[in-house]
This record gives C-alpha cells, structure tokens and sequence, in this order.
C-alpha cells in the first residue's frame, strides 16, 4: 500500500526512487546503490532521508526485475514504500514511477524524484526543494549547485579550445519537484520523440515549463566512481557524529 501515510497538510507530495541502473561506471558486479557506506547501504541512506520527512506520503521505489538485493533492505518493509519495476534508462524509471504514482495520487499532486545513488541528501535542502512549490511563477525547482571550478571546452585530442565562462552555470541535483501530470506528459513526450534526457527539469524545459532552481549543498553527491565512496561516507559520518560540528561552519 502506497498511500498509508496520512495527509499532513496540503502540500503533501510522493516520491520516486529509480534505482533501476546498473552502476556500470562503478566497475563492480552488482548494482552500486547496495555497497555499504558507514553500516547502511547507499539506498537505505535514500530511503531514510526520504521517510523522515512527514510531508511525503508515499514512495515508489523503481528496480530492476533482476534486483534481487532490494529484499533484503529493512527499509521495504515500510508501508509508504512501493516496489516498481523500472526501464531501461533513468528517464525510463521515472515514468513507470509515475505511473505506479498515478494509480493512488492525484494527477495535481506533486512528485519528487530522488537518485538512488545520492545518499547525502541534506532534511533541509528537502524541505526548501519542497516549500519551492508555493511560488506560482514556477512549475516547479529542482536542487542545484553553482559550477565552482573553471570550465575548458577541449577538442577530440583534449587540447583546450576554450574557456568557458561559468557565469549563470548551474549542476542539477537531485530531488527534483513536479507535478504528477505535468511531469508525466513531459516524460512520455520526450520518449515518444525519442529525445534522451537526463533529468525531470530537462524534461519539464523542453516542454515549455518554467523550473526554479534551489540552491543545495554541493555535498548532494551522486556516487557515480569509486572515488565518490570515500567522500560520502566522510559527508555522511561527519553529519551523524554529534561530536564532529559541521565543517561549513569552521572559521
Ligand atoms: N535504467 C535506469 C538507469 C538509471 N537509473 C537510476 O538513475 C540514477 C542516476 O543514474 P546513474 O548515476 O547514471 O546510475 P547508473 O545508471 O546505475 O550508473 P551507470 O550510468 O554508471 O551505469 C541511479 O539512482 C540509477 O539507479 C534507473 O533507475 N534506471
Ligand atoms: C539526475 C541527475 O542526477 C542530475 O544531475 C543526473 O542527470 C543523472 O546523471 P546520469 O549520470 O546522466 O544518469
């Protein structure tokens, strides 16, 4: 049952979890949102963060039909949490989420849609993607991060060619919030046309929708290579140390 929360208040909205990807770039035999950081799993980190937060009602959470780890997660036991079978790339997931969504929501509610390999999600960069709802000049924001480095465009032999200005450049994390219709007519536009996107905003652009961007904290990492293991289990084990402080407020 997707639905067994109760409504809170009127700005209750679902999730989506695709975690239907196979981690290739990782380089390791099974998916990489079961590898371990501190004593959890990198989806049970997901999932946790998105269950302490009340005004989420349900989770649809998006697999592939040959996960067979995703049984053993204490997490799937809880009522809000739905398993899905996903497709066969992220964009893929993300519709048959909706359309799991779609058979207890209304079709005006709003859906996040959180990565699966994103386990450092911070409550309160949840909570201000999710209050982004209220501004009606949007429809709707997603998390994101100024480019902090200097960017090169390089040519097919890696010589630089130019430096690109970083002015107005943004990195899309993840959630991302929507509502259901307007997010699933812009998915299946875009499979339709066979037009690949790598996120709901892309989507959501194309289809002539105005996105807000909310600032989150860069430590949002999604865990793509094995270096990024060790950098999130720091993220994460500095935030539940109580004794540790957060660095961002060292002088
Ligand atoms: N067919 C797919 C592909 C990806 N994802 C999910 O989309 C998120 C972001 O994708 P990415 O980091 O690229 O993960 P993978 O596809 O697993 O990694 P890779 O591209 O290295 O294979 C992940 O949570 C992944 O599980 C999904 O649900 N269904
Ligand atoms: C959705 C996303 O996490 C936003 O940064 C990202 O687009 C997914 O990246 P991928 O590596 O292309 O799956």
């Amino acid at each position: 049952m997707i639905s067994a929360r109760p409504a809170v208040d009127p700005t209750d909205v679902w999730a989506i979890v695709p975690a239907a990807g196979l981690g290739s770039r990782m380089g390791i035999d099974r998916p990489k949102q079961y590898i371990q950081l501190l004593n959890k799993p990198i989806l049970g980190w997901v999932l946790q963060a998105l269950l302490a937060e009340p005004r989420i009602r349900g989770i649809a959470l998006v697999v592939s039909a040959q996960d067979e780890q995703v049984d053993s997660l204490p997490e799937l036991a809880h009522p809000a949490i739905e398993r899905v079978i996903g497709g066969s790339e992220r964009q893929d997931s993300v519709l048959c989420g909706l359309d799991a969504l779609a058979k207890r929501a209304q079709s005006n509610d709003w859906v996040l849609v959180h990565d699966a390999a994103r386990p450092c999600l911070h409550p309160e960069d949840l909570s201000r993607l999710i209050e982004c709802t209220h501004n009606p000049a949007f429809s709707g924001g997603i998390l994101a991060t100024p480019v902090a480095d200097t960017l090169k465009r390089a040519d097919s032999r890696r010589q630089v060619v130019q430096t690109v200005s970083r002015s107005g450049l943004w990195r899309a994390l993840t959630p991302q919030i929507f509502r259901l219709d307007h997010l699933r007519a812009a998915l299946t536009s875009a499979a339709r046309e066979r037009v690949p996107v790598t996120d709901e905003a892309q989507a959501m652009e194309r289809a002539g929708h105005a996105v807000r961007l909310v600032p989150g904290r860069a430590d949002n990492l999604k865990i793509t290579y094995p270096e990024d293991l060790a950098l999130a289990e720091a993220v994460l084990s500095v935030r539940h140390d109580p004794h540790a402080g957060d660095p961002a407020e060292r002088k």
